[in-house]
């Protein structure tokens, strides 16, 4: 970020205060699951976590008459949309001979991806059980669907972190191998050792760069994945022996998914976490004191807060999800994304403005949609480009223009 943003400031200033709320103490916490927030659309794919079986439920009557009629309803979506299709071979958004391949891989199913959580204490030792137990236990299994290795880190993610579990439900259920995997997993991401992410989610942190220190603003964050990724990486990176001095302000506008947030991130058990309720366009502005001892002395003009990094995760038409949200193959149609832009624009410049001169903003959506993508980037910015190309017109005014470049650059 260039420049100051004050045109997007709200008037309000608060000061922030921890969430009034009952907190549980930690060893409460460790005992409870990540939760999966309600989900925004129906038809969320069952966790891998959550195996056990299901208590039989007593059918409704309309359901239980139903069930002597052979009914559609009950027949798995058809993975396919003509209006799907005929809108993104326009959009371009791969290449011609590439459109095939990419439409087999939607319809394929999405692998179980988890991350372990690099702050934690045990670090070691569950690398080295997902490593030589689990891995070589593994080995000989082979999806049959992806035709890949069933558990192989993601080569991408730094220090081997990130794990794929490349097997179907049905290889899953009929392998009793896996069984102890699965309690591994289960007890590891119960006590924050181990979180269920999906890869694509674990990107835009990474892209933040956080450092020690950092005050980082995650604007729409629940059911809050990519917080708990930025909670472990400020832990990660402070001075052994030393509480981390950053901050993480996770906002997110409905109060029932910041409840599931709160549940999700108290597995940290981390003190440099504040959770806000607010609509993320209008965030407030906040101040804080420069320490504890001047908060309250009368003469201590708080500081305006302004984030080293800002991610704005926004809500979207969630598109991107379509291998594992089936529904949406039947419900897509173009005017999805469309809905959106406003709001994301909004939200995007928001961030802006509350962020420091020289920080980060990552905006990241689970669209496929370049109206909720690139658009949103490009109008965001409009104003600024308007601003530099005003800037470009006033140094072309120079005459000399060496002279015009030191003024630019400041030197
Ligand atoms: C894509 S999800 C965020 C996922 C989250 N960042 C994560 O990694 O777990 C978008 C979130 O934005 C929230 N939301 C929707 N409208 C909002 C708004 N105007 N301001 C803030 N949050 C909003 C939704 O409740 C939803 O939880």
């Amino acid at each position: 970020r260039g420049h100051e943003g004050e045109q997007h400031d709200s008037p309000t200033d608060t000061r922030l205060a921890p969430s009034p709320r009952r907190h549980r103490r930690p060893e409460e916490a460790m005992h409870r699951r990540p939760q999966e927030a309600p989900p925004l659309e129906r038809g969320a794919p069952e966790s891998l976590w959550r195996r056990g079986p299901r208590p039989p439920r007593s059918p409704a009557p309309a359901a239980a008459a139903a069930r002597s009629e052979p009914s559609t309803s009950s027949l798995p979506p058809p993975l396919e949309n003509a209006a799907f299709e005929e809108y993104y071979k326009e959009q371009r958004i791969v290449h011609e001979e590439e459109w095939d391949a990419f439409m087999s891989v939607l319809r394929k199913p999405l692998p179980a991806t988890f991350r372990v959580n690099a702050s934690c204490r045990f670090l070691k030792d569950i690398c080295s059980r997902l490593e030589n137990d689990f891995r070589r236990s593994l080995e000989n299994e082979v999806s049959d669907e992806c035709g890949e290795y069933a558990l192989s880190p993601l080569p991408w993610y730094p220090g081997n972190l990130a794990w794929h579990l490349n097997l179907s439900r049905k290889q899953l259920r009929k392998n009793p191998a896996l069984e102890s995997f699965h309690e591994f997993l289960k007890h590891e991401s119960e006590v924050g050792n181990v979180t269920r992410q999906e890869a694509v989610s674990m990107v835009p942190p990474l892209f933040l760069n956080v450092q020690a220190g950092h005050h980082i603003l995650d604007m729409c964050a629940a059911p809050g994945s990519k917080t708990f990724q930025l909670l472990e990486m400020i832990h990660q990176s402070k001075e052994p022996g030393l509480l981390p001095t950053a901050l993480v302000i996770a906002n997110d506008l409905k109060v029932q998914r910041c409840d599931v947030l709160i549940h999700n991130t108290k597995r940290m058990c981390t003190a440099n976490l504040i959770v806000t309720n607010h609509e993320a366009q209008s965030f407030p502005s906040c101040s804080l004191a420069k320490d504890d001892s001047e908060a309250y002395k009368d003469h201590c003009k708080p500081q305006r807060l302004e984030f080293d990094r800002v991610l704005c995760d926004v809500p979207c038409s969630g598109d991107g999800t379509l291998r594992k949200s089936h529904d949406l193959w039947r419900k897509w149609s173009s005017s999805m994304g469309n809905e959106f832009h406003l709001l994301q624009v909004n939200i995007a410049m928001r961030g802006i403005a509350l962020l420091k001169v020289g920080g980060r903003m990552v905006y990241s959506t689970c669209s496929m949609n370049p109206v909720e993508n690139e658009a949103v980037v490009a109008e965001s910015f409009s104003g600024e480009v308007e601003a530099l190309l005003n800037y470009l017109m006033f140094l072309l005014s120079y005459e000399n223009w060496s002279a015009a470049l030191d003024l630019a650059l400041g030197r």
